[in-house]
């Protein structure tokens, strides 16, 4: 039952809210991480990569502890395992790092031992570990998701992005932690904010859904967490007011930040233009940030299958 060779999956990065939509809306991104898991003698890890340093390579790993709660629920035991991970998703940036570890821990761990998981169970477990359901969701089907969770049950309708859709990313080099970027959130807000944001959010979600990208821009505000979080990050004010003069369909914060995300149409060409702006608006600030051109990810989570005598490196770099 369990699979002799291991197994290896390629997982999307994320970035949730897309503005208004928050802790529901999630679009995975053309940025991605790869994990192969075995059964061992003894538990060892190889963490591949820049993005992989300082995380721990012990038994307190997410992407084992994680995968105990696989086996668990599958009523399995697997108590030792080799597991290999890299990564080209930045940590602690808004590009749903976190959520990309649970949901490939969760399907490694799962093709492990035969898939006696459905994917609604590990989406359930993956928004019980990650406490929202956006990201997860997000990795876990691709495209763009629309999400419900009652604590219990985690619910998502996905659809597929607009075609012409490409996504800018500008990434500070500073971290913060999503913990953090939460805690600066108001627990009560007024009835008009919540009016504001739940007509955006319902808005958006039909603009994107019918491929109507003139009408993101205005979909794209949001009172809910924005306002709050934006004095953690240098310029974002700036960019969120001004980047729709430079040639943006729609600008938000990715996740909880620092990253910020404006989506652009394809067929236009001004894409030179929204990035200078949006780096030199961070640099003014003091901030130095890289930029990334990514498209969304249709897939989500996929096991690659039939490789097991090239090294994990070796697949992951023929990608
Ligand atoms: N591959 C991984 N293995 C173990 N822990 C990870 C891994 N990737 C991310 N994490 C954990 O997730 C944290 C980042 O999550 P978070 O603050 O939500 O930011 P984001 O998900 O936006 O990158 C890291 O500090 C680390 O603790
Ligand atoms: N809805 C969450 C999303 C956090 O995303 P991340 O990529 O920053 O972990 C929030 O806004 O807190």
């Amino acid at each position: 039952m369990i699979q002799p060779d291991g197994v290896r999956v390629k997982i999307p990065a994320s970035t949730a809210n897309l503005g208004p939509g928050f802790d529901t809306l999630g679009m995975a991104l053309s940025l991605y991480a790869w994990i192969e898991m075995k059964e061992a003698e003894q538990t060892v890890f190889h963490l591949y990569g820049d993005e992989m340093q300082g995380i721990p390579r012990d038994k307190s790993n997410l992407l084992y502890q994680v995968a105990q709660q696989v086996f668990e629920r599958a009523g399995v035991q697997v108590p030792e395992l080799e597991i290999s991970m890299y990564s080209d998703i930045p940590l602690t940036r808004g590009l749903g790092s976190s959520a990309t570890a649970i949901v490939g821990a969760l399907a490694a761990a799962n093709a492990l031992i035969g898939s006696p998981l459905s994917k609604a169970e590990l989406f359930d477990m993956a928004t019980g570990i990650e406490d929202h359901p956006d990201n997860v969701g997000a990795s876990l089907y691709g495209g763009i998701i629309t999400a419900i969770w009652d604590g219990v049950h985690a619910e998502c309708i996905r659809f597929d992005p607009p075609e012409d859709l490409e996504v800018l990313v500008v990434v500070p080099d500073f971290e913060l932690q999503t913990s953090e970027a939460r805690k600066v959130l108001p627990d009560y807000i007024s009835r008009k904010d919540a009016v504001y944001n739940v007509s955006r959010a319902s808005f958006l979600v039909g603009a994107l859904a019918s491929g109507r990208m003139d009408l993101i821009g205005n979909a794209m505000s949001d009172r809910l967490h924005q306002p709050y979080r934006a004095p953690l990050i240098p310029g974002m004010t700036r960019i969120l007011e001004e980047a729709g003069n430079h040639g943006a369909l729609g600008v938000a914060l990715s996740g909880a930040g620092p990253t910020l995300l404006a989506l652009v149409d394809r067929q236009q060409s001004r894409k030179n233009e929204l990035e200078a702006f949006l780096l030199n608006t961070m640099r003014a600030e003091g901030i130095n940030a890289s930029a990334k051109w990514l498209l969304p990810d249709v897939e989500g989570v996929v096991e690659i299958s039939g490789m097991p005598s090239r090294s994990f490196m070796d697949m992951v770099k023929g990608k």
